[in-house]
């Protein structure tokens, strides 16, 4: 299960598929063999009959054409009777029972890559055509969606309650339906997709999207004009009770309502806009700004300077480029992809219960720093960077990310005091090494802040989520975009307070006021 989570569950899924080909096609191929061979033995009595039509009589007073008529009759027949019956024994395809042993995805992971491929059509305003035909951001990927293939996610964020987007997705189907040409072999649809058209109708019909529900019935009639029949029949069937209909509907609205109160602020549009890139700081803003060679807090750093590029002074956010090879970036995600697991949220401030949730989509796994020597080295340039003290740093998290992948805004530091060890302080620090870079998408966004920072290989982003009064700085809200083209590789690092009193002293006055605003979701 989760395989949509991560790149690295799919490649098993592909090798899945990859069995079950390679094992029909052999199947295909010894049953290809039995049939040549009935092939032949059936053109060769095709023959006979050719020669035996041109004169009957004279065919059927040749003694030697008489047996073989009565053999073949008698016994080539049965046999070829049981060669046909042995090839059609010989397939033998079971999905379940031979390839018990193989991965195969839950519903939940199909749900969740359903899931995905909406998230990125609405985060990032795509057109459904355009990502019905394979095109991300006039890019064209891959190939294009069948008809059946847009139904069936139509039907399936039907079922998920996402009644918006079933919509879309219907009418794209229908679209592409319409401009299926008749001559096509799939014309003759399978009497399973056309039932399927029928239920979605009738169901959309009750929750009063006629235009959809007109437009499917069409369409369905077109591929079987017999199905009329059932329509003015007015049977149990095909009118469940009204009753049940709309206190599902209830449920649905109330279940939107409550998930999705925060997709539908301000906040989250900003957030949404921010990793579209639609959003641009102003030149007062971007002016005090600056990219520029700096050594740190290290004295062999004047001879190797650190490229810095900064973002944001207050808070400060900023990022230090090419800080890991290629090579050693490599060995650190082999050395994470046995143990990536579904990353997980608090479920509740003050629970310590963990839960999967559709809010962070990604995988990870926690390293400790002394696995391998380059894990040393991150910390000692980090440290080197930044001028802060690495003894209370958490494990190195590295997280992937699939397509469709994000992590919803949040912050990193602990509202509880609980989520946090007293002595270690809170996480006044992240460090984000991008461990990858990403074709399209999966930025890491700053929606209050108004930046968004694309993922390049081997570049370390960091800030302080803190105030130098160590109070929280809510205006760190921050989040990871959705992928839409690519895998997102991330390794972070929490750098914790209670050793950073020489290497970011706190000033005179308390500067926590400045952010608290931002603490209420908008
Ligand atoms: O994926 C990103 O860019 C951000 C990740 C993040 O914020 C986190 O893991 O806490
Ligand atoms: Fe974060």
């Amino acid at each position: 299960s989760d395989y949509f989570s991560s790149i690295t569950g799919l490649e098993q899924l592909l090798h899945t598929e990859h069995t079950l080909m390679s094992d029909l096609n052999a199947q295909l191929a010894q049953a290809r063999t039995i049939l040549k061979q009935l092939e032949k033995e059936l053109a060769a009595i095709e023959v006979e009959h050719a020669l035996a039509a041109r004169g009957t009589e004279n065919y059927l007073t040749n003694p030697i054409n008489i047996y073989r008529l009565m053999k073949r009759l008698h016994n080539d027949w049965s046999q070829l009777e049981s060669r046909a019956q042995q090839m059609s024994s010989q397939i033998h395809f079971n999905i379940t029972q031979q390839h018990y042993e193989l991965n195969f995805p839950s519903q939940e992971d199909v749900d969740g890559a359903a899931l995905a491929l909406v998230r990125l059509q609405s985060t990032y305003k795509l057109d459904v055509a355009q990502v019905a035909a394979g095109i991300l951001n006039g890019i064209k990927y891959g190939t294009d969606m069948s008809w059946q293939d847009c139904f069936v996610l139509g039907q399936q964020l039907f079922e998920m309650e996402d009644y918006n987007n079933t919509k879309v997705w219907l009418r794209e189907s229908m679209e592409r339906l319409r401009r299926h040409q008749p001559g096509q072999q799939s014309s003759a649809a399978e009497p399973a997709i056309v039932n399927s058209m029928e239920t979605v109708a009738k169901s959309l019909f009750q929750m009063g999207d006629f235009d959809t529900a007109y437009e499917l019935s069409q369409r369905v009639l077109e591929l079987d004009p017999s199905r009329i029949r059932n329509w003015h029949l007015g049977d149990k069937a095909a009118k469940p009770s009204s009753n049940q209909g709309d206190e599902s509907d209830e449920d649905a609205a109330a279940q939107l309502q409550q998930t999705d109160a925060y997709k539908l602020t301000q906040e989250f549009e900003q957030y949404e806009k921010v990793c579209r890139g639609e959003v641009i700081a102003s030149p007062a803003q971007q002016r005090p700004l600056r990219c520029r060679y700096t050594h740190g807090h290290h004295a062999y750093r004047v001879l190797a300077p650190l490229k810095l590029e900064e973002h944001h002074l207050d808070p400060l956010v900023v990022t230090f480029h090419d800080m890991l090879s290629t090579q050693k970036i490599a060995e650190l995600r082999q050395m994470a992809v046995p143990h990536m697991k579904r990353s997980t949220v608090n479920q509740m401030r003050g629970s310590s219960h963990r839960m999967k949730s559709a809010f962070r989509v990604s995988k990870n796994a926690w390293l400790a720093y002394n696995t391998h020597p380059t894990m040393g080295r991150m910390l000692r340039d980090l440290h080197d960077a930044t001028g802060l003290d690495m003894t209370y740093c958490e494990q190195l998290q590295v997280a992937n990310y699939g397509v469709g992948g994000h992590y919803e805004p949040h912050w990193d530091f602990f509202r509880d005091t609980r989520h946090y060890p007293a002595e270690e302080g809170n996480r006044i620090a992240t460090a984000i090494f991008y461990l990858s870079d990403v074709e399209q998408g999966g930025a890491t966004a700053f929606p209050f802040l108004n930046f968004a920072v694309r993922p390049q290989l081997g570049n370390i982003l960091f800030w302080y989520n803190l105030h130098r009064s160590l109070d929280m700085d809510f205006r760190t809200k921050h989040a990871g975009c959705p992928v839409l083209k690519g895998s997102k590789w991330i390794g972070n690092v929490w750098i914790h307070s209670a050793t950073q009193t020489f290497a970011r002293p706190c000033d005179v006055y308390r500067d926590n006021e400045i952010s608290e605003d931002y603490q209420i979701i908008k």
